[in-house]
């Protein structure tokens, strides 16, 4: 196959349906009886014709290259349908998280100027009580019954022949979505992927992780669910609100792991934590399933030693490290971590988040928080030093969209003119060459004595018994920072037991000995993507006046 075929992701699609018309691409569970669950199917075949018409249907309604369209369809098969529809027609899909919070994602439809929305009735209708993006969309187009039937429905997309659709020539360094992250350190910043870059993220997670076709996975990350299609991997929908993983029912997820014959699962360390207290708690085990993916936080050891538990030896779980600029950077799988990493994790060296995929080049530079353009000036810390996580390769993105001041904040170009994205983390390189995070570089903690990194210092506290998680956070100005621990207990946890074990945890380091004030919290403001990254910042100006 030519490469130009390849480009477009939802090429990827018309291949499996060509080369497995007739395997089910997509499984929608309904009811669950005691017989099992009831479900819709579609097959390959349905799947890329439904596109098809999709497709045709919007370029006849002038949505074509280059068309931004804001995206709120909950997974479904619309979702998925639509979401290569767009692709198909050169269209650029624009999704931001819809539980980022009214005012952050009106300023984030704002900023991406759709010229199309396309949403469920309920998107449709905050849509027009909100005043979404009013100045740039120029139609509609509703998954469910039109508020004020007004704009297009699906169905009318329906209607146009196939036979008429002209296939827009899309190149590599074409857009192919803009697709915002998540905001955990401030305002969520829409990231701009070429169609080079899908294509390229396809195959590192086929290459690093040996999915392939006839596999079933269970995405419960919707993005994510889209490389499925491309692998030739049926997808079986969870039945959960997607914003809130961590609340997932662990009893729906093991049913639907066991009727359909699942493979893979990817949950985010909130979702997994959940499942694998309730594995652990009623001795389940999930013997089918090869290979489990937790990204997008660091996932705690207990997590991990508790999900070997209900897998068969020769199956793991995998803690990819990335973000929505740069993904899959690293991997390492729980097999390894376990004993000596996990350790390591206890004693406060940060987490093993594993070895930068081949494809991939990585560079540790000192911290700073300044622009730097050419990675000459950028320097290079030694191997065992903290710094800050840079990486080149295919699926790095260049550019925000419009935020030229974040893009030169996070972007350097090196002297054969490739671009490195600036992780925003901190770590450090071991001589086995693993990478291991240390926390955010917005959210260090910097005093007189010296600087103090969020994972190094809570890894050896939610060591500690009954902690549930901490989070390290600084009160006062970047330097001259007074040093917090809030710990987040485990509900039956006697808490001054609690704060002397941490405490003594502290004392052992010069270092953090400085921390000197405990806090107690209960539950975490966490973000909403993951339910797993914690909100220092808002925990810090609670820590300043606790209430
Ligand atoms: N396996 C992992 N272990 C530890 N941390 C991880 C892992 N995977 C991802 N992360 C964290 O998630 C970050 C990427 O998150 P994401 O792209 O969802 O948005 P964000 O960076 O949190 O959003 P914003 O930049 O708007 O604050 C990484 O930079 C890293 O801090």
């Amino acid at each position: 196959m030519a490469p130009e075929q390849q480009i477009n992701i939802a090429q990827a699609l018309t291949r499996q349906a060509e080369a497995q018309p007739e395997t089910t691409a997509l499984i929608l569970p309904r009811k669950r009886t005691s017989q099992g669950w009831s479900d819709r199917r579609w097959s390959y075949r349905e799947l890329n014709e439904l596109t098809d018409r999709l497709a045709a249907g919007l370029q006849a309604q002038g949505i074509g290259k280059g068309t931004r369209v804001a995206f709120m369809v909950p997974p479904s098969l619309e979702f998925f349908a639509l979401f290569f529809a767009l692709f198909k027609s050169g269209a650029v899909p624009v999704l931001i998280d819809p539980g980022i919070g009214l005012k952050p994602l009106k300023t984030c439809l704002a900023e991406a100027e759709p010229e199309v929305f396309i949403g469920v009735t309920r998107a449709q209708l905050a849509r027009m009580v909100l005043g979404w993006a009013r100045g740039s969309i120029r139609r509609t187009v509703t998954v469910g019954p039109r508020p004020f039937w007004r704009g297009l429905k699906y169905a009318d997309l329906l209607s146009a022949r196939v036979e008429a659709f002209q296939p827009p020539e899309v190149s590599g360094d074409d857009e192919a979505a803009i697709l915002f992250t998540s905001g955990s350190t401030g305002i969520p910043k829409g990231v701009v992927y070429r169609h080079r870059m899908f294509a390229a993220q396809v195959e590192l997670m086929r290459d690093a992780f040996g999915m392939s076709p006839g596999e079933v996975d269970l995405p419960t990350f919707p993005p994510f669910a889209l490389f499925d299609p491309a692998l030739g991997m049926t997808t079986v929908i969870p039945i959960m609100d997607f914003t809130k993983p961590a609340k997932a029912d662990p009893d729906m997820l093991v049913s639907l792991i066991e009727q359909y014959g699942v493979t893979n699962l990817f949950g985010s360390p909130a979702l997994m934590n959940t499942l694998s207290r309730y594995l652990e708690a009623n001795r389940l085990r999930i013997p089918g399933v090869k290979r489990a993916l937790s990204a997008g936080a660091p996932v705690p050891p207990s997590v991990i030693e508790r999900m070997h538990g209900a897998l068969d030896p020769w199956s793991d779980i995998h803690t990819p490290y990335g973000a929505t600029e740069a993904l899959p950077v690293a991997t390492v799988s729980g097999r390894e971590l376990v004993g000596e990493l996990s350790d390591g994790n206890r004693s406060g060296k940060g987490i093993c988040v594993g070895r930068p995929l081949a494809a991939n080049e990585v560079r540790i530079i000192p911290v700073s928080d300044d622009p730097i353009d050419l990675t000459e000036y950028a320097g290079e810390m030694p191997d065992g030093e903290i710094g800050e996580i840079c990486v080149a390769g295919p699926t790095v993105t260049d550019t925000y969209w419009r935020r030229e001041k974040q893009t030169r904040e996070a972007k350097m170009t090196d002297d054969q003119g490739r671009i490195w994205h600036r992780m925003g983390d901190l770590g450090w390189r071991d001589a086995e060459g693993r990478l291991w995070f240390c926390g955010r570089k917005s959210e260090r903690v910097v005093t007189p004595e010296g600087t103090l990194f969020t994972e190094c210092v809570e890894g050896p506290v939610n060591a500690v018994d009954g902690v549930f998680r901490s989070a390290l956070v600084g009160v006062g100005e970047r330097g001259n920072q007074e040093p917090v621990i809030v710990i987040e207990p485990e509900p039956d946890a006697d808490r001054s037991a609690v704060e002397a074990a941490v405490r003594e945890v502290l004392a052992r380091d010069w270092l953090t000995r400085e921390v000197r004030r405990v806090l107690f919290k209960d539950a975490f403001p966490v973000d909403i993507r993951h339910n797993a990254k914690i909100r220092r910042r808002e925990l810090a100006q609670w820590a300043a006046s606790p209430g």
